[in-house]
């Protein structure tokens, strides 16, 4: 009989200021699935633990399922085209849904690991980013959950025949039978080769990461539909002057407080973002190292609503100020303080 094996996620936090799509940190709250091996001949099942996010709301059939729906992607691809029977999937989620903690990220990579063991293939991170790459196109989650710690990516250059491979419809990938215009049935194909290319950078680990986490999502497209198609080129200078700065500054010690605030500005997204998270422009002004003893730098985390603030002390007082913000917006919110996950996501054999 086949092992029991759990597959461990980090939630993440994306863009950090001006690394818009670019920049990832993996922190230590952790998406895990509990594979178990039964005698009872069943169909695979999948269960949330009570006190997991979205437990009363997420879909569960197998089809459906952020989860399994892209572990069944990966199979799909490599001959297989069902769930093994006789398993159990135990899903303990403690991490928000839509509110830019990199949910999603966490489950597209537990469910191509997933699909990576069902499907016998080996545990070879690069191969499975480019399978994560196909469903959550944008690097900066999905790299900082698979690889750990704090990670800078971007896609590659394609060849005109890895892009057809690449824009394949979301629905299709998701769809147990694709037709095409003579109603064949076309078999999915795998992703290009190294699609996305990534680098760890060092981290400065008296720094911590406060997350502090209004009780309302904001769905990542959402998020992406309120920002501009073009910029003004100086816009984009502001931002990658700060993005040079930045991975380096995080790394000094003693941290430059001044240094990490400044070059966590950005010009990019959050100004476009405050249309649908009130008061974040305030918050993100009027929260500043002069004002919060400990703290170095603030921006939106993800595609928000949570603030990431970065802080090397006096965490409580640094959340309980951002929280008494957002409530004069009538926002609740919750907090927690987060370290690096250096290790990214793991497979054990139980
Ligand atoms: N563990 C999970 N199981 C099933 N579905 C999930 C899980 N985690 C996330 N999802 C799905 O992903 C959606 C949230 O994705 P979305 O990209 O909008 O936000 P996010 O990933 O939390 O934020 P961000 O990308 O800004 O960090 C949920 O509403 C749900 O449909
Ligand atoms: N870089 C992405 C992260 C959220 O998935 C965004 O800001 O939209």
């Amino acid at each position: 009989m086949s092992k029991d094996f759990e597959i461990k996620v980090p939630c993440s936090s994306a863009n950090i200021g001006p690394g818009y799509d670019v920049l990832g940190i993996g922190l230590d709250m952790f998406l895990t699935i509990n594979c178990e091996y039964t005698t009872t001949n069943e169909e695979c099942k999948i269960e949330y633990t009570k006190t997991s996010e979205g437990y009363e709301n997420v879909p569960l059939e197998a089809e459906k399922n952020l989860i399994t729906k892209t572990a069944l992607f990966v199979m799909r691809c490599n001959n297989i085209e069902t769930l093994p029977k006789n398993t159990i999937l135990k899903v303990d989620n403690p991490i928000p849904l839509g509110r830019g903690l990199g949910s999603s990220g966490a489950a597209v990579v537990a469910g191509v690991i997933l699909g990576f063991k069902f499907a016998g293939l080996p545990f070879d991170k690069e191969r499975m980013l480019d399978y994560c790459l196909q469903i959550e196109r944008h690097p900066d989650n999905i790299s900082a959950a698979m690889f750990g710690g704090f990670v800078g990516s971007f896609l590659r250059d394609l060849s005109p025949e890895e892009q057809k491979l690449r824009e394949v419809p979301m629905s299709d990938i998701f769809c147990k039978t694709v037709l095409d215009s003579e109603n064949n049935i076309v078999k999915p194909v795998g992703p290009p080769l190294s699609v996305g290319r990534h680098l760890k950078y060092n981290w400065n680990p008296k720094i911590k990461c406060i997350a502090i986490i209004p009780n309302f999502e904001v769905a990542t497209s959402d998020s992406r539909g309120v920002l501009p198609k073009t910029y003004e080129t100086k816009d984009i200078v502001f931002n990658l002057q700060r993005l040079s700065i930045l991975t380096t500054a995080l790394t000094l010690d003693p941290p430059n407080a001044d240094l990490i605030y400044q070059s966590m500005q950005d010009k990019l997204h959050q100004p476009y973002r405050k249309t649908l998270i009130p008061g974040l422009t305030d918050i993100l002004s009027s929260t500043t190292p002069d004002l919060n003893k400990g703290l170095v730098g603030i921006c939106l985390s993800g595609a928000g609503p949570t603030i990431l603030a970065l802080a090397t002390e006096n965490y409580e007082d640094i959340a309980t100020s951002i929280i008494n913000k957002f409530k004069e917006n009538n926002i609740q919110c919750d907090w927690k303080l987060l370290s690096l996950a250096y290790e990214g996501a793991t497979l054990t054999e139980l």
